[in-house]
């Protein structure tokens, strides 16, 4: 069975039905996997035709910076040769040739510095933009719990890991390639012998170049590894403070758990120092012996008689600076490759399929909401759902019950689309939700979950947001239906409290009034509502029911049920069991049956908490 991300990616390829959403404003080149590719080729894929552009220059620029190095490296050259020999007078022309060289690469240099700190913020913009537009066209489902971590890690580290490349990365490493092989052949102007000597020894070094990088790259990955391992930890351990503390006993698992992140990044820290050491020791003794190389082979020229003292002198200050490049390219191997790793990971982001959008909306007649023979399974490809088929007809009151993992709440995902269904259709008003446009679909839709999450801003801020063009006393009304007044009113700061990031300080109940006020603001024909378990204070229970109640009125409503009276209250109840609906009916139809609805409520009426036996879903 397919996951939900294989089933929209099917879905995608479905010739005539479907149609990818337009890129607004973006890059039109392909995002592919790395496959090898050269950096910068992985960069201007993820980027738009301007930035591409900028790129472009600031690699231009560098290429001619680099250029320019090389020959003003090489001008020292003839300005040695006359200085140290019989004319000195003669090397003004060659001085000035040199600071005309260093001037003009000085110039190139601050340009390209420039468009390069401009092309960082360019990628930086665009990349964030990118991540933005895809995301917000994603499934739903694909906002797991995990995803908050790695979407700030993205837009935070990965995104300026990136953007240093052009400010930071580029200059050396065209540098470190370009000066000395552009050395090398302006050397060959001067003394061709000791120019094929220095050509000569450049592979042994890009070859102990490349076996330090290599050694030193898979003990930098373990090390990345380690310090995410041991990030996460650090966060977990944090987080589960209250539990460690309310259970003593659990204290050493999750502390141990912390130190063992903590050593293993030690160890790989270690590990990269071990792996490095040879390599640049290697590097070192290979540049040395490169030297000797030229060295012993020019003081033999010039023994011969072959090659003048001045200019074999000045030859080898040239090779002295030829390495100097090469040294410094070597030494970015970690940046490149965080870099690389960081692009790779806006690319995973990026290559994630958005939802489908229908080539030909529909426009659905009413509000009523079916489920046809709905075949459903997660990612792991257990069956949730296996052939579940309702009607909710328009503007009445459907509760949804059944023991805890039945599918209650994905039944209600499938409703906002949060993923497609893997059989059968889910239709509101007559039509598939597949054919309709995303936004149109979530226009129809209020969706009040348990998890309520409150933006950091005002109680106001987060009423409005489920109408930001409403006016102040359409949310105030909002507000006083919610019973969210009684919160203001009881807050310092009323109407103008800080709510905070994930609504800190207000508790389950206030939350839930809070998002139940943004939904009758947002004023959707249909509301898919999941009831609060956490026990309510009596006053708390009161306001949300009396919330509720205005919420439902004329709206087809799904409501997960955990409350007896809400139970009571519906026009239909639907028992989900096992992947399937086990019994329907009103209370008092299904009251008069023998079955699990009997059960639950002869078992609620007991007890203040319900649990129906679970039974195996078919597979
Ligand atoms: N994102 C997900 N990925 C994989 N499996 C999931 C996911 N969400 C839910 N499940 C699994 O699907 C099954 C149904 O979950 P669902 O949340 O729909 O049940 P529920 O009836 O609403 O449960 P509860 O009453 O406890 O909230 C469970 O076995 C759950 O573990």
């Amino acid at each position: 069975m397919a996951g939900p991300r294989a089933q929209h990616r099917l879905a995608a390829r479905q010739p005539g039905r479907v149609r990818r959403r337009p890129t607004r404003g973006r890059a039109r080149g392909p995002v592919r996997g790395r496959g090898g590719r050269p950096m910068i080729r992985q960069l201007m894929s993820v980027v738009g035709p301007a930035e591409r552009r900028l790129l472009r220059k600031v690699l231009a620029l560098q290429v001619l910076g680099a250029v320019l190095q090389a020959v003003a490296f090489v001008l020292i050259v003839p300005v040695l040769e006359r200085l140290l020999g019989d004319e000195p007078d003669q090397a003004w022309p060659w001085v000035w040739a040199l600071a005309a060289a260093a001037a003009a690469q000085s110039v190139v240099h601050y340009w390209a510095t420039k468009a390069g700190f401009q092309a960082g913020a360019a990628l930086s913009r665009v990349l964030h933009h990118r991540i933005g537009d895809h995301v917000s066209e994603l499934p739903l489902g694909w906002f797991g719990p995990t995803r908050t971590g790695e979407l700030s890690t993205l837009t935070t580290q990965s995104v300026m890991g990136i953007m240093r490349v052009p400010g930071y990365l580029f200059r050396p490493l065209i540098g470190g390639l370009l000066t000395p092989a552009a050395v090398v052949v302006l050397m060959y102007l001067f003394d061709w012998r000791l120019a094929l000597a220095a050509t000569c020894t450049a592979p042994f070094i890009a070859v102990v170049l490349r076996w330090s990088t290599q050694r030193t790259a898979t003990a930098d990955r373990l090390r990345a590894g380690t310090m995410t391992e041991a990030a996460n930890r650090v966060i977990e351990y944090a987080e589960v403070q209250p539990v460690l503390r309310a259970f003593p006993g659990s204290r050493a698992a999750g502390g141990s758990r912390l130190d063992e992140a903590l050593s293993a990044q030690r160890d790989a820290g270690r590990q990269v120092m071990r792996a490095g050491v040879p390599g640049q020791v290697g590097f070192t003794l290979t540049v040395q012996a490169a030297f000797t190389v030229i060295l012993v082979y020019g003081t033999y020229l010039a023994l011969g008689g072959s090659l003048d003292v001045p200019e074999l002198l000045a030859l080898l200050v040239l090779a002295a600076r030829f390495v100097e490049p090469m040294a410094e390219a070597a030494n970015l191997g970690s940046a490149l490759r965080s870099a690389s790793a960081a692009l790779a990971r806006v690319q995973r982001v990026l290559a994630e399929e958005p939802l489908p959008e229908p080539e030909h909306p529909a426009h659905p007649a009413g509000t009523d909401i079916e489920f046809d023979a709905v075949e459903f399974a997660y990612d792991n490809g257990r069956k949730v759902l296996d052939g579940v088929g309702f009607r909710i007809p328009e503007h009445t009151m459907t509760a949804l019950i059944g023991p805890s993992g039945s599918g209650k709440t994905t039944v209600a995902r499938l409703i906002a689309r949060f993923w497609d269904v893997h059989g059968g259709a889910v239709r509101i008003g007559g039509v598939d939700v597949r054919e309709l446009p995303a936004e149109d679909l979530m226009s129809r839709i209020s969706v009040v979950f348990q998890d309520v999450y409150l933006f950091e801003g005002t109680i106001e801020d987060n009423i409005r947001a489920g109408r930001p063009e409403a006016t102040d006393e359409e949310v105030r009304r909002a507000a006083t239906l919610a019973r969210v007044d009684e919160i203001a009113a009881r807050l310092p700061g009323g109407w103008s409290t800080q709510v905070g990031a994930g609504g800190a300080g207000l508790s389950g109940g206030e939350r839930q009034r809070i998002s139940i006020a943004r939904a009758l603001l947002k004023d959707a024909p249909i509301v898919l509502l999941d009831e609060a378990t956490s026990s309510l204070d009596p006053a708390n229970e009161r306001a949300v029911q009396e919330a509720l109640s205005e919420l439902t009125r004329d709206r087809t409503l799904l409501v997960i049920a955990h409350r007896l009276q809400t139970v009571r209250a519906a026009d239909q109840i639907l028992v989900l069991d096992g992947g399937h609906i086990v019994q329907r009916g009103t209370h008092d139809e299904l009251i008069a049956q023998e079955g699990r609805y009997a059960d639950f409520w002869a078992e609620r009426s007991r007890s203040r908490g319900w649990r129906l036996a679970k039974t195996p879903v078919a597979n």
